[in-house]
């Protein structure tokens, strides 16, 4: 089993749409993932946006600080150090990354990632967290300029879906218009391989993304796996594809859709090209750019049966990504 590439433009320019949206929906039915090329977004901007993060994450600590994340997982925003996430799934407090018992310390077993977290500027809630003006000037732009690039994207996606199920194409884009989405730059900084293969701690360890749909972009590095459905604990490569993104189902839409669509385990781990090498060699970094979208979720009309009666109550996603994001502190 792996996870398909499928070509978005035909549905984009219109010469194909069904086609398209029809093969979506069937990777999100059997493994929660799936490529897209030719997805729309820029190319020359992803570049930009992670020269922008390879800059922001080498500047000096205490330049990296004066946007600071808050002590509340559940205001998502600004600048978190290394370990200061610990992603975790919820009711899985022991989980299957559980961390060797010898690890040097409590520290250590947090991720080793750092990462910055944008959201639109008029999000009341959640305000966005910046750097003084004088600090990584230009940044500020260009990361909102990326977020609402980002989000025609999304919205390009999110018709294809309606489409896949015989819907109006704008039935998810209704609870997306406000575009409580989230941008994240992520950093994953270079580390003994020994660190990581010790279980004393991880990049990401195993989770569900619970937002609606993630899009990721990912460098040129590797590492990211998603558990085969049909053998749960065994876990397949979503190695880089060159002008890709990956786009993945996460907790609200397999909720929406009554478990029709899968939100797959997912977790970054060491790089193929860097496993069973010298214990001594160190990993290489390794950054990546999440966007995530929230939302009020029901079941999809369609989804339901007397065979698979309702299974969710309608859920407010900002209460439900609170609760899961101060978990992560
Ligand atoms: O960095 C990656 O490739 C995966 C990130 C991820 O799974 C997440 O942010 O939820
Ligand atoms: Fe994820």
């Amino acid at each position: 089993m792996s996870v398909e590439v499928v070509d978005f433009r035909p549905f984009l320019d219109g010469s194909d749409k069904e086609k398209v949206a029809d093969a979506i929906l069937a990777s999100f039915k059997t493994i929660g993932f799936v490529y897209l090329v030719n997805h729309g977004l820029p190319e020359d901007k992803i570049n930009v946006m992670f020269q922008w993060a390879k800059k922001l994450f080498s500047a000096p600590m205490e330049t990296k600080q004066l946007a600071p994340h808050p002590p509340s997982g559940a205001h998502h925003r600004g600048y978190s150090a290394p370990g200061r996430e610990k992603v975790k799934q919820l009711g899985d407090e022991s989980g299957a990354d559980k961390l060797s018992d010898n690890s040097p310390s409590a520290e250590i077993q947090r991720d080793i990632k750092e990462s910055f977290e944008v959201g639109r500027e008029d999000d009341g809630e959640m305000p966005n967290i910046w750097y003084p003006a004088s600090v990584l000037p230009g940044f500020k732009e260009v990361c909102l300029d990326f977020y609402w690039t980002c989000y025609e994207t999304e919205k390009a996606i999110l018709r294809a879906l309606a489409l896949a199920f015989r819907l109006p194409e704008d039935f998810f884009l209704q609870y997306h218009s406000k575009a409580d989405n989230q941008l994240r730059l992520l950093h994953y900084p270079s580390i003994p391989s020994k660190v990581l293969e010790n279980k004393n701690a991880s990049r990401i360890p195993s989770h569900t993304d619970f937002c609606s749909l993630t899009m990721l972009i990912q460098d040129e590095v590797g590492g990211l796996e998603v558990e085969d459905p049909n053998r749960p604990g065994s876990f397949i490569p979503v190695p880089p594809v060159k002008g890709s993104i990956v786009v993945n189902a996460g907790d609200f839409l397999m909720r929406w859709s009554n478990d029709t669509i899968k939100s797959t385990v997912h977790r970054v781990r060491t790089p193929p090209s860097s496993e069973g090498g010298n214990t001594d060699s160190v990993i290489p970094p390794r950054y990546s750019i999440p966007y995530d979208s929230d939302t009020v979720v029901d079941c999809i009309p369609g989804t339901l049966s007397e065979a698979r009666p309702k299974r969710y109550s309608p859920i407010s996603t900002r209460e439900y990504v609170m609760e899961r994001l101060a978990a992560n502190y």
